[in-house]
């Protein structure tokens, strides 16, 4: 087999012991992060089709993420090259997805059907309440939908579900069939449906799924521990009784439970399938020995663990430094130093990801990183300023200022939704376009000439007004007010509150918007906008935000991420950001113990990004959903091993550590870093400057005729001063 030995080379026993297993048995490979699964799972790929001949036509590869799935291909193609190609490989729902397509007949599906995301199902369903006449408030979107995809998610259907004479499931039930039925005839697919019809399509057609069971004999999967029931059941239903599955994963990394993840799987697969060989990893290749043990202290602090042991032969490394940050303004300025320190030892943009929990921090990140000139990406998601939500409530701005705004105006005109249809609509587009003038006027027009039908004319009516009032009412509010205003009289808030404990999407973008409140409180126009009201300024600064640093796709970039979306990648550096009590651990988890659990498993994921570097944050006050808060440092930094840690605070600072809120904990960070010679400020001292007013102290440097100071002033934002030069007085 001296041909194949590259595809063994670089692996340890273990991992070898694994890609090589015999061809016909199935195979758990339970191991830590770091040890490389995802390496045994594409060697494995390797080996079938180079070793034990198989046809890459046989093989189906099965990933978390669409980035994860391409990564592998890539590897997939160093090993084997063109061959790669031959593979099936995707995510659950890219190849359920792909399945339909090809066997839409089979599937009781038009050729053309199209998928739905979340939105786009909740719009449906509303409209489907008000058919059946039935109240948005005593039936919550959250639960209509949480009711169907959790039981699509489960394999049932309307028509498997005995209400057993229960009113309120009944209800649900009529729903639910209402539902499936308009989705069948406008032969649409919401991603829960995607899974559920590929599982119905093996089920009803027992030769179709002969002919794939025949196909697939090799079934690899990826992060198999964030498997749902139905993806689980998929795989049994596929796998029958020749196909062989090849699972890996790490009941550490589970951290979708929110979305009906089942760590459990991993229990049931070695009672699920006969002779399942069970391989542990136990060297992890990714880390410096510091930042494994500071993962594995923590993720120690769970209970019910399948238990490992983690080892690196790996170098000590440099230890965890733990920045105690004065505000997330701050936070965000030392997150650049960050980033312009790797870049200046030779570093490359690539190599740092900066992590978050909720997707609302990435906009003061984003901010800092455009002001220093970083091109950065954010990865999985969208940058803030691109964000639907967001773009919603500017729509509203610039309508308040610009009536004849067409775009804004088709984008909010039914959004929220208040009734005026898809013919309304065209009828508005018509007269714009015949008459050549703005939409708005076309509705005045329309509206004026008794030309639109009576409920249609009321909404459209409701509308126009709705925006005069808001014109009207906030033009002498200050900036933050006004979009304050704008975001609750809108209906834009409502809308996303009633679901709001239901889907972590609907929460994350209320926690958006809060953010694009905090944004407005901050902002303050450049000297060029002296002729500009200040929310024309706001406006054009997210214009240009949103637009910026568009970095192309080959270009090197900082990456920007949540935890969630951090899986299965590794980087030279990592920044965690946030580090609080009440934001990771998340408010609502702090009171659940399994969800906590899932918090600490999210941490664990973080830490075990970095391969040499960790770096993480949190602040002493921050603006959260429109308030400042003082939170305490989160608890998963005092869980980590005293001797990993650095705590590290803006430089020269002379407070004493634990003067604002105590140190993390027992045997918390001791700071090596303070400076006793006294400069006249210190981190939080309230200053007064004579030109830019009042401001509050965040940073220190240099020492004598250099020493600088950086203030963050109430009315004009941060700045750096010359201590020698600027006359600042310290106040009470
Ligand atoms: N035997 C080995 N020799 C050298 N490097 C290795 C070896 N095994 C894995 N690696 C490297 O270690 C890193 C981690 O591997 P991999 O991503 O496969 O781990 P994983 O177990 O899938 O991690 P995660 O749980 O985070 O998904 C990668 O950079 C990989 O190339
Ligand atoms: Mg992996």
């Amino acid at each position: 087999m001296d041909d194949v030995s590259f595809l063994l080379n670089d692996l340890n026993d273990a991992q070898r012991e694994a890609v090589t297993l015999p061809v016909d048995t199935h195979a758990l490979v339970l191991a830590g992060a770091g040890s490389g699964k995802t390496r045994v799972l594409v060697h494995r790929i390797g080996w079938l089709v180079e070793a034990l001949g198989v046809s890459p036509y046989n093989i189906l590869a099965v990933t978390f993420t669409n980035k994860a799935a391409s990564e592998m291909r890539g590897r997939a193609f160093d090993l084997i090259g063109g061959k790669a190609e031959g593979l099936t490989l995707g995510t659950f729902h890219g190849i359920a997805y792909r399945l339909l397509r090809q066997h839409w007949q089979e599937a009781g599906l038009p050729q053309n059907f199209q998928v739905i995301d979340s939105d786009d199902q909740k719009r449906l369903l509303k409209r489907l309440l008000r058919d059946l006449e039935l109240d948005e408030q005593q039936w919550p979107m959250r639960q209509v939908q949480s009711f169907i995809n959790g039981n699509k998610e489960e394999g049932l259907r309307a028509a498997h579900i005995d209400p057993q004479h229960n009113p309120f499931v009944e209800t649900l039930l009529r729903v639910y069939r209402a539902y499936e039925q308009q989705c069948q005839q406008n032969g649409l697919v919401d991603f829960a449906e995607l899974l559920l019809r590929a599982h119905e399509l093996w089920l009803k057609n027992p030769r179709l799924l002969a002919h794939y069971q025949q196909r697939f004999q090799h079934i690899l999967v990826d992060e198999f521990q964030d498997t749902n029931a139905l993806q689980y059941a998929w795989l049994r239903v596929l796998a029958g009784g020749t196909g062989r599955l090849f699972v890996v994963g790490d009941d550490d990394q589970s951290i979708y439970g929110w979305r009906g993840a089942r760590v459990e799987h991993v229990h049931r697969f070695s009672d699920d399938f006969a002779d399942v060989r069970l391989i542990r990893l136990e060297q992890n290749y990714r880390s410096t020995a510091t930042i494994l043990k500071a993962a594995n202290t923590l993720i120690a602090h769970n209970s019910g663990r399948m238990g490992k042991n983690l080892w690196t032969a790996g170098e000590q490394g440099a230890p965890i430094r733990i920045y105690r940050a004065f505000n997330e303004l701050e936070e965000a300025d030392f997150v650049v130093r960050q980033v312009e320190r790797w870049l200046e030892r030779g570093g490359s943009r690539d190599d740092v990801a900066v992590l978050y929990r909720s997707n609302a921090q990435s906009r003061v990140l984003e901010q800092a990183l455009l002001r220093a000139g970083i091109p950065y990406r954010v990865y999985g998601g969208l940058r803030f300023y691109e964000r639907a939500e967001i773009k919603d409530v500017l729509a509203y701005l610039r309508l308040l200022l610009n009536r004849d705004d067409d775009a804004s105006f088709d984008r909010v005109i039914n959004n929220p939704p208040r009734g005026i249809g898809a013919r309304t609509l065209e009828t508005l587009r018509a007269e714009a376009l015949a008459q050549g003038v703005s939409l708005w006027q076309a509705a005045q027009r329309l509206l004026a000439a008794g030309r639109l039908a009576a409920r249609a004319a009321g909404a459209v009516q409701g509308f126009l007004d709705l925006i005069d009032q808001l014109a009207a009412d906030t033009a002498d509010m200050p900036l933050d007010q006004q979009v304050m205003t704008v975001i609750s009289r809108s209906g834009l808030q409502t809308h996303l509150e009633k679901d709001e404990h239901k889907s972590e999407q609907a929460q994350s973008k209320l926690e958006n918007l809060d953010e694009l409140i905090n944004a407005a409180a901050q902002f303050r126009p450049g000297e060029d906008a002296a002729d500009e009201t200040p929310l024309q300024a706001f406006l054009n600064q997210a214009a240009f935000e949103a637009g910026e640093h568009q970095a192309a796709q080959w270009e090197s970039c900082v990456q920007l991420m949540t935890l969630h979306a951090a899986k299965g990648l590794e980087f030279p550096l990592v920044i965690m950001t946030g580090l609080e009590e009440g934001l990771f651990p998340s408010q609502q988890s702090i009171d659940d113990p399994a969800r906590l659990e899932e918090e600490r498993r999210l941490a664990y994921v973080g830490i075990t990004r970095a391969r040499e570097e960790l770096v993480m944050t949190w602040c002493e006050k921050r603006r959260w959903h429109g308030q400042e808060r003082f939170p305490l440092p989160s608890r998963f930094l005092s869980e980590l091993p005293p001797d990993c840690v650095e705590e590290i605070r803006p430089k020269a600072s002379v407070r004493p550590a634990g003067a604002l809120g105590g140190g993390f904990g027992a045997g918390g960070c001791k700071s090596g870093l303070q400076k006793v010679g006294a400069p006249p400020f210190s981190i939080g001292d309230r200053v007064l400057h004579g030109r830019f007013g009042e401001g509050i102290v965040i940073g220190l440097e240099g020492d004598g005729p250099q020493a600088r100071v950086q203030v963050h002033f109430d009315e004009h934002g941060s700045k750096w001063l010359m201590l020698a030069v600027a006359k600042l007085e310290k106040l009470g």
